[in-house]
């Protein structure tokens, strides 16, 4: 299980809780031995000897995964599996040795998995270590399933350049069609350096459209763990592939007939992209191991900080998946160029600060103004927040100076460089150096530093936290 922490920013942070395990076993000798080797092994456990107490636990203890036997003194383990799965409390069941039915029954009624007594209690340690793993997916999964389906109306598209005119007006017109006509809204393309906002306009036009009470699915196709992200986009059966206990209809399913926001589409695997291609085309979807294929009524909107163009013509993307995306396409101009909606920013998000920390009102003096304006926002919109929000944060006098803002551009040597003279180095100080200089090579884009470095970008965000690097 993962706690979701809020953080100042709109990412949260996730914690490693203990995993709670209820065994349910009216031998105490064997429960004994279970009880202290999950324990050894990092798990919080607790045991019940009867139906009727582990009943009681269910509520007080809250377990993410039970052991259960099937004899018990007041009755059967099957008449308590209903209630774990009820909870979505995964559970093991232990069966008598030859007692195939039980065992049968218990897959049926939703057990993830069984083990014949007598029980080694390593194995019995493995099958939970592995579900434990599935389990963390799933949660975090599950968690950015839900994390997006209601946009908030009050979502602010700050900007009055030319290029964020334009957008508005895009975007005032794609509304104007979905009001008119009940047809399949095309497909939007939203392309930009990373943090140029691509993520506020696709929900900004999802909350000016007809559909706005409708789901708004984000999908992080840089995200997604390649082996779910096929099973997360289309659903499955039960029993499609082992693991999945139950059905389960897909990601582009459960958008309805809302908004379908494929974020990062430039890191979709080319077999998905192929299958993409099908949904998008013939607008229908079927779920692995399903015969039946269902109609997709959402509106799709994919946004990529990559050049789709250039990776189709080096084989790295569909160019006809490119093709179909690219029907209405939003550019997103970097921040630099976007003239005096630098200020216009950096007001809002200097007010954001203040009240949402119930701080009192700031000034950005003249210097800080001109150290604005000047720096070039490598990471566009993200870093200026960031920036912004700190130095409101950390500031004690009425007036936010240039210091305050500590902008790259403000020191005599880059950050990198500075790190290096500082010899000699650490382990640690060399990965931040690494760290910085690929993230500088690539203007602060995540996924193209992770492929500088050849890492995944899983291991590029864990790393950047560690060394407490902020976009
Ligand atoms: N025009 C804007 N008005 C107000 N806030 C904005 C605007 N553009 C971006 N932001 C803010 O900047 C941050 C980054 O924006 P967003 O996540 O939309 O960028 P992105 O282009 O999708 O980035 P990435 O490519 O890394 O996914 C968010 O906190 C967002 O709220």
């Amino acid at each position: 299980m993962l706690a979701q922490i809020s953080t100042t920013n709109d990412k949260s942070i996730h914690l490693p809780l203990k995993k709670k395990i209820l065994l349910v076993e009216d031998e105490v000798l064997f429960a004994k031995a279970v009880v202290k080797r999950l324990q050894k092994a990092g798990f919080e456990c607790e045991h019940a000897e009867t139906l009727h107490d582990a009943r009681l636990l269910i509520k007080q203890f809250e377990p993410d995964m039970a052991l259960l036997d099937m004899r018990l003194p007041d009755g059967n383990g099957l008449d308590l599996l209903s209630d774990f799965v009820a909870k979505n409390v995964n559970t093991i069941v232990m069966t008598a040795f030859g007692d195939v039915t039980d065992a049968v029954n218990a897959i049926k009624m939703g057990a993830i998995d069984y083990l014949k007594k007598p029980i080694d209690l390593e194995e019995l340690l493995l099958i939970i270590q592995k579900n434990e793993k599935t389990t963390d997916l799933q949660t975090s999964l599950d968690y950015s399933r839900q994390r997006d389906t209601v946009v908030n109306e009050s979502v602010q598209l700050i900007g009055e350049s030319a290029a964020m005119q334009s957008v508005r007006q895009q975007i005032a017109r794609i509304a104007q069609l979905s009001a008119l006509s009940d047809a399949v809204q095309p497909t939007v393309l939203i392309a930009g350096e990373t943090g140029t906002g691509k993520d506020v306009v696709a929900r900004y036009l999802h909350a000016h459209c007809e559909n706005r009470d409708k789901p708004f699915v984000h999908v992080d196709c840089a995200s997604l763990p390649s082996e779910l992200i096929e099973s997360e986009l289309f659903g499955h059966e039960k029993g499609a592939f082992t693991n999945a206990v139950a059905t389960r209809p897909g990601l582009i399913e459960s958008a309805e007939d809302g908004t379908l926001f494929l974020d990062e589409i430039g890191e979709l695997p080319l077999g998905l992209q192929a299958k993409l291609l099908n949904v998008l085309e013939r607008r229908m979807v079927r779920r692995l191991g399903s015969t039946k294929e269902r109609p997709v009524q959402a509106r799709i909107i994919a946004a990529t900080n990559r050049d789709l163009y250039e990776m189709s013509n080096e084989g790295r993307f569909r160019s006809d998946l490119y093709y179909r995306l690219n029907v209405i396409t939003m550019q997103m101009p970097p921040l630099r160029d976007r003239g005096q909606d630098i200020l216009l920013l950096a007001y809002y998000f200097k007010q954001l600060t203040e009240k949402r920390y119930a701080l009192p009102h700031h000034e950005f003096s003249s210097n800080a103004m001109m150290a604005i304006q000047s720096y070039d926002w490598p990471g566009n919109v993200r870093e200026m927040r960031h920036q912004i929000s700190r130095a409101v944060l950390m500031c004690t006098q009425p007036q936010i100076t240039d210091i305050d803002l500590g902008l790259p551009q403000s020191l005599t040597m880059s950050t990198t460089q500075a790190l290096a003279a500082e010899l000699p180095l650490t382990l640690e100080d060399a990965e931040k150096v690494m760290l910085l200089n690929a993230l500088e090579q690539a203007r602060n884009n995540v996924s193209k530093a992770a492929r500088i470095l050849g890492i995944t970008r899983m291991t590029m965000r864990y790393r950047m936290d560690k060394h407490g690097i902020a976009l």
